[in-house]
């Protein structure tokens, strides 16, 4: 008899005394410092604090972009600072999902040719319906064919939301996600991201909104490159006069 072990965690990352410092001497700036905290699994955390507090660095270290200086960071309990470079790029395509805020889509390809990418680089054949199910779950099944440039800022994102999805990462990181679009197509995006997490997906998402903020179950708050707070439940109104504190 074979017996297979499946770990089941409930924390989707975890960071573990993660450091990481740019620069040397006096130039050095340690843009994360001594970061400890999981960010649950099926639930959606938002990272906010002052611009230059270290948001963007530490999306990056979790989600394996950046190499961290000290300390560990585990993907559903697989630790990715003990990872090669091949097992890290592996990892990257095939149990994370990464979605920026200027969309990053490669304007030659098709919207389908876009989401079907990531299983591309990972070596994969793309399945048609596979790609096309992705895509009709960001509501966008009628536009596969559409070009970057001829859909809207709001459908760009969604496509770009559809290929973080499409390898059905245990993460999906987000990097300003809404931070280039109008307030009808953030809330559109927005919508789209609660209902993946309700659907039970983890999502960790560094934000400047607090609209965007509240639409997630906990805000972790950033200063100095150190978490300062986390408040569970909170209106707009609530976090952003949290986030004026720290900017003070
Ligand atoms: N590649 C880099 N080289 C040198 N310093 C960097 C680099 N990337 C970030 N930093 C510095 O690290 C600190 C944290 O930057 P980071 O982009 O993570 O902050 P942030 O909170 O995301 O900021 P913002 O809200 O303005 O985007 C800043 O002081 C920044 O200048």
């Amino acid at each position: 008899m074979t017996t297979t072990t499946v770990t089941v965690t409930a924390t989707a990352v975890a960071l573990r005394g993660i450091s990481r410092t740019y620069g040397r001497g006096a130039a050095a700036v340690r843009a994360v410092d001594d970061v400890t905290i999981d960010f649950p699994r099926g639930g959606w955390t938002a990272v906010m604090g002052p611009s230059g507090s270290g948001k963007s660095t530490l999306l990056h270290c979790a989600a394996g972009l950046e190499r961290v200086d000290a300390g560990q960071v585990l993907i559903a309990g697989t630790d990715i600072t003990a990872a090669g470079d091949r097992e890290l790029t592996a990892l990257r395509r095939t149990r994370v999902g990464f979605v920026f805020q200027g969309f990053n889509l490669i304007g030659s390809l098709t919207a389908e040719q876009n989401v079907a990418l990531p299983l591309r680089l990972a070596g994969r054949r793309p399945s048609r319906s596979v790609v096309r199910d992705t895509l009709a779950a960001v509501g966008l099944a009628d536009r596969a064919q559409h070009r970057p440039r001829e859909l809207s800022g709001g459908q760009q994102q969604r496509v770009a939301i559809a290929r973080a999805m499409v390898t059905r990462p245990e993460v999906l990181f987000a990097d300003e996600p809404t931070g280039a679009l109008d307030s009808t197509a953030a809330r559109s995006a927005l919508n789209l991201l609660r209902a993946m997490a309700d659907g039970g997906q983890s999502i960790v998402m560094v934000t400047h909104d607090p609209v965007a903020a509240a639409r997630a179950d906990a805000v972790v708050f950033l200063r100095d490159g150190r978490i300062v707070d986390r408040l569970v439940g909170a209106g707009p109104r609530a976090v952003a006069d949290r986030l004026a504190t720290l900017e003070q």
